[in-house]
């Protein structure tokens, strides 16, 4: 039988009632031998808060006893069976040790030490439930088949080593057992624990189902399939019946939450079908997403990133000058910070950086402006949201940008990305513009059905 590896996201594992609707999606699919968790809906928040802020010993106790009341709350559902309830336990105590540990806010490795047991709990609560349905499961340790290097928060999984691992240690499995795994954890080459970086269970399941053959991947979650926009920024949006991986990976990189931006790239190299849709309402199906769909639309949906910083670099000895370009990336790339949007001048370049706060990714600081400072004049700019319009040939149908750029023509648009990729384009607007702008795009792409083919008709 062909082979499925379901995910189920925070708010699905958030309590023992939403565990039990994602138990039965379990049950219902006899493919879904390997299930991945992420923790229940808070946890990480809080850890991260652990990890990263320099908190008082209350401030400390606090924090871990909103963790204890979430994790123990699931434990009394499940009627605190003792052996589990020892478990639990372990890793509370593991997790109280690591948060008053003095070199955690210096320590990377003992961050995701700390970061780690959020999933760690709810596969060890979830497992346990399923045996109580009466499926035979049993928890298994992610961190001994997702290797990754070291970059502690944001690891590079080794997928020569995980395709290892998996055969070795869950493909023998999963004739006897649906094994309940961890996502968002691996361990690098000394075993030491790393995580791939906020929302990164997508991404496990996604590469386990790569390194498993498995022939789909489910990441279910508290939307009924991915929407043509963040049903949150606009209640027109509408779920989509299927999508292709191209369109889902813009979606994902360019800030739909629904996927972390790495999960198509496994799905990808193995032409693994991915499913999106509700634990909580599994009978209203979901999205598909698949290599070739059955219809390409000009325009397939809008996603938002936030927080974004504009950074305009501008030296008059650009004019005639070669090599200023890759002195500014350089610097950029030492500093591991990821440039979105670029756009340049004779004697300027400006691009975009992703930098919300609570990210484990590199941000923007002194250093970094410094050092640009060095080679040229410099300015920093936030307040920024980053609005991408997904879709398909856009960079060569007529009428595409003006049906585009004519809806918001009231607004300043900042930067403009356009042409450079046919499945999106983006551009840069003030944070105080982009939910209007969302709804206003959405009314004209999306809510007019006759407009959308009469565009696609151009194509
Ligand atoms: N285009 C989109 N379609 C569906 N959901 C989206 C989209 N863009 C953003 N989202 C948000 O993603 C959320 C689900 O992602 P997330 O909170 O990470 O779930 P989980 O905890 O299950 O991983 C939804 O509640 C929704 O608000
Ligand atoms: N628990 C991790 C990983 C994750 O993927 O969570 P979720 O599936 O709830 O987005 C996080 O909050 O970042």
């Amino acid at each position: 039988m062909s082979l499925n590896i379901a995910k189920f996201g925070g708010t699905s594992v958030a309590n023992i009632d939403a565990m039990r609707s994602c138990a039965k999606i379990v049950i219902g699919n006899p493919a879904t031998r390997m299930v991945v968790v992420s923790a229940a809906a808070g946890v990480t928040n809080h850890l991260v808060q652990l990890a990263n802020e320099e908190l008082t010993s209350e401030q400390v106790n606090e924090l871990i006893a909103k963790v204890e009341s979430i994790e123990f709350a699931i434990l009394v559902g499940l009627q605190s069976p003792p052996h589990v309830t020892v478990k639990l336990n372990e890793l509370l105590s593991i997790l109280r040790d690591l948060a008053f540990h003095e070199e955690l806010l210096h320590r990377p490795d003992l961050k995701d030490d700390l970061l780690s047991l959020g999933e760690r709990m709810s596969s060890l609560l979830f497992a346990e439930l399923l045996c109580q349905m009466g499926h035979s499961a049993e928890n298994f340790d992610a961190r001994k088949v997702i290797k990754t290097d070291n970059e502690f928060g944001q690891a590079e999984p080794d997928i020569a080593q995980i395709a290892l691992q998996a055969d070795k240690l869950v493909r023998p499995e999963l004739e006897r057992v649906v094994l309940v795994t961890q996502g968002f954890i691996g361990s690098d080459e000394q075993d030491n624990t790393t995580t791939l970086g906020r929302g990164g269970s997508d991404y496990t399941a996604a590469l386990l189902a790569e390194a498993l053959d498995a022939a789909t991947c489910e990441i279910w979650t508290d939307v009924i399939g991915v929407y043509t926009t963040d049903p949150r920024i606009t209640d027109k949006a509408k779920p989509l019946p299927e999508l292709s991986f191209e369109e889902a990976a813009e979606m994902a990189t360019f800030g739909a939450k629904v996927l972390h931006p790495a999960t198509m790239v496994p799905a990808v190299r193995k032409n693994i079908r991915v499913f999106v849709g509700s634990s909580r309402e599994p009978e209203k199906g979901g999205t598909w997403i698949a290599k070739d769909c059955k219809v390409e639309p000009h325009y397939r949906a809008l996603t938002r990133r936030k927080e974004q910083v504009l950074v305009t670099v501008k030296t008059p000895s650009m004019l005639y000058a070669s090599g200023f370009l890759q002195q500014v990336f350089e610097i950029l790339a030492r500093h591991h910070l990821s440039v979105d949007l670029v756009t340049t001048s004779e004697i300027a370049v400006s691009l975009t950086i992703d930098n919300p706060p609570n990210s484990v990714r590199a941000r923007l600081n002194r250093e970094t402006i410094e050092e640009l400072k060095e080679i040229s004049e410099v300015k920093v700019e936030e307040g920024y949201d980053l609005v991408t319009v997904v879709g398909n040939n856009m960079h060569s149908a007529a009428g595409v940008s003006s049906h585009i750029f004519a809806a918001i023509k009231d607004y300043n648009l900042r930067l403009i990305c356009y042409g450079a990729n046919p499945h999106n384009i983006s551009f840069l607007v003030r944070e105080s513009d982009s939910t209007e702008i969302i709804k206003l795009l959405h009314r004209e792409l999306f809510e007019q059905e006759p407009l959308q083919s009469h565009h696609a008709n151009h194509g």
